[in-house]
């Protein structure tokens, strides 16, 4: 029987509550857009497997409550993580100030291999910006991030930033997936590298086309 995938790799969304983590997460998986904020409580996942770099990657998606009450239970998922989404609203400036908080928690409980990327959501709303665009590319390249602004709603770089980020991720685990991949038949679970693996699963999606 063909392989389902060939490496799994655990990504995490990070931001303050309402920055629109789940929106992101559900375009990517889903292709839906929900206009109504329902917070996450504690955590969540989904999953969709692609092909990147030729490589049949299924992602575990863990998408984080933004607010505070939460933050006990979701640095326990920092761990496990290979790649982080760091996410604030083009349309509120204190969520773009909280990202040196967020990053400052990565650094203390991700391990020192992960991979971050930096995300300016709801670019749609152009007219209600107060982050200019050169903000978030400066403070990506002060912390060595890649910079995407994206749009849940109009599906504007939603796929990018995922392959991107795990492209990163592949990249940086090089050397234990071409000494996997190359010698036997078995599923590498990166996300089994540093911790217990997971007993939940969902089905498989299909890439979706980008419609940006
Ligand atoms: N215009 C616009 N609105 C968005 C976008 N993404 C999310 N939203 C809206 O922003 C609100 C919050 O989105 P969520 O995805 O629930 O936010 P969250 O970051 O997961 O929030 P918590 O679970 O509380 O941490 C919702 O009303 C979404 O419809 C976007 O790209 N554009």
């Amino acid at each position: 029987m063909a392989k389902q995938y060939d490496v799994l790799v655990r990504l995490l969304i990070l931001g303050d509550s309402g920055v629109g983590k789940t929106c992101l997460l559900c375009k990517f998986t889903d292709n839906e857009f929900n206009s109504s904020h329902i917070s996450t409580i504690g955590v969540d996942f989904k999953m969709r497997t692609l092909q990147v770099d030729g490589i049949k990657v299924r992602l575990q998606i863990w998408d984080t409550a933004g607010q505070e009450r939460y933050q006990t239970i979701t640095k326990q998922y920092y761990r496990r993580s290979q790649g982080i989404i760091l996410v604030y609203d083009i349309t509120s400036s204190s969520s773009f100030q909280h990202i040196l908080k967020w990053a400052s928690d990565v650094d203390e409980f991700a391990p020192d291999k992960v991979q971050r990327i930096l995300v300016g959501n709801k670019a749609d709303e152009e007219q209600m910006r107060k982050v200019p665009k050169e903000q978030g590319s400066k403070l990506a390249k002060t912390y060595g991030m890649e910079f995407f602004e994206t749009s849940a709603c109009t599906n504007c770089n939603i796929n990018e930033s995922f392959i991107q980020l795990t492209q990163q991720v592949l990249q940086a685990h090089k050397k234990e997936m071409d000494a996997c991949l190359g010698s036997t038949n078995l599923y590498l679970d990166m996300t089994s590298l540093g911790g217990e693996q997971d007993k939940q699963d969902s089905d498989a999606n299909s890439l979706k086309p980008c419609t940006c």
